[in-house]
């Protein structure tokens, strides 16, 4: 099916319990009462539920994760049953290891799942190699099928992703275990030198094919700290010398009507330090970036 003629279907995920600052746990209410993501005459955008930690799962930050996590994996699988198009919004960057095991599952039978993950840092410590203990610092390497069970076993004990179908773009901040990882695994990742080196466009169509290869699939993890924060201060962890928005809806834009593209997400807004709504109207955009535009006007 086009993308054109799926709904898109807005998660939110209230994760927070993964981040220095929670406050990103309030990114996603704070975006629906923006009002940020538009529907267009040839673009039916709809909020669905904003997921929620569980009351029991409240006591340790693993636990929290992990069961958010399940809650979103079945809500992104029901999604993409239905036939439509999930946007997850977050939260803090731990909500990927539910949106892409949902993912996943769902397109398990059909073959691999590929994915773009677009972010300032790596995500990719395990328990063993984190300095900060935080879990939003983990998914990526959850999902590799590295890390604490409760993490790489949502939806079943198999990796979600397969080292050569995954791919990261715009990297400026890593510790030296979670780069160790990647780089065993053989993970290509674009650096943001090599971004300004060879241009956005140039990287962001070389990661395309390394996510299409081979796979039934493919998603796009956005952490929207991949931007940068002189432009988009509302970010859990800002670190300088990012991408424009502008050049990133650019990119995104090339994977309108793209009918392999199964899922986006959208993570790390944090209200509290986002000025005039900056940071929330740049999700915005990289939403209606890949949604078609309204004709004429
Ligand atoms: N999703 C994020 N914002 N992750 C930031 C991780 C920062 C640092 N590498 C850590 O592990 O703590
Ligand atoms: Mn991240």
């Amino acid at each position: 099916m086009n993308r054109a003629a799926r709904n898109i279907v807005v998660i939110g995920a209230a994760s927070g319990a993964g981040a220095p600052d929670p406050a990103t746990a309030e990114g996603p209410d704070a975006l629906r009462r923006y009002r940020v993501f538009h529907d267009t005459p040839l673009q039916h955008v709809e909020w669905d539920a904003i997921l929620r930690v569980p009351r029991e799962a409240e006591d340790t930050p693993l636990h929290a994760v992990a069961a958010l996590g399940a809650r979103l994996a079945a809500a992104v699988e029901q999604a993409l049953r239905d036939g439509h198009f999930p946007l997850v919004v977050g939260g803090d960057h731990s909500c990927a290891i539910g949106t892409w095991s949902g993912v996943h599952r769902m397109l398990a039978t059909r073959g691999p799942l590929g994915l773009m993950w677009i972010d300032a840092h790596m995500d990719s410590h395990t328990f063993a190699t984190t300095e900060s203990g935080q879990i939003h610092g983990m998914p990526l390497a959850a999902l590799l099928g590295h890390g604490d069970a409760a993490l790489t076993s949502i939806e079943g004990a198999e990796a979600k992703l397969l080292p050569e179908h995954v791919c990261l773009i715009g990297v400026r901040s890593f510790e030296a275990g979670e780069a160790a990882l990647l780089h065993r695994l053989g993970v290509r990742v674009f650096g943001m030198d090599e971004v300004r080196e060879r241009g956005l466009a140039t990287v962001f169509a070389e990661a395309l094919a390394i996510v299409r290869r081979g796979t039934a699939g493919f998603g796009v993890s956005i952490d929207l700290d991949a931007l940068d924060p002189a432009e988009e201060p509302g970010v859990g962890t800002p670190v300088p010398g990012g991408l424009s928005r502008a050049e990133l809806a650019a990119a995104l834009a090339g994977l309108r009507n793209d009918a392999a593209f199964v899922a986006m997400e959208i993570v790390e807004y944090n209200p509290r330090r986002d000025r005039r709504h900056l940071t929330a109207d740049a999700a915005g955009a990289l939403l209606d970036a890949i949604a078609p535009p309204a004709r004429r006007s």
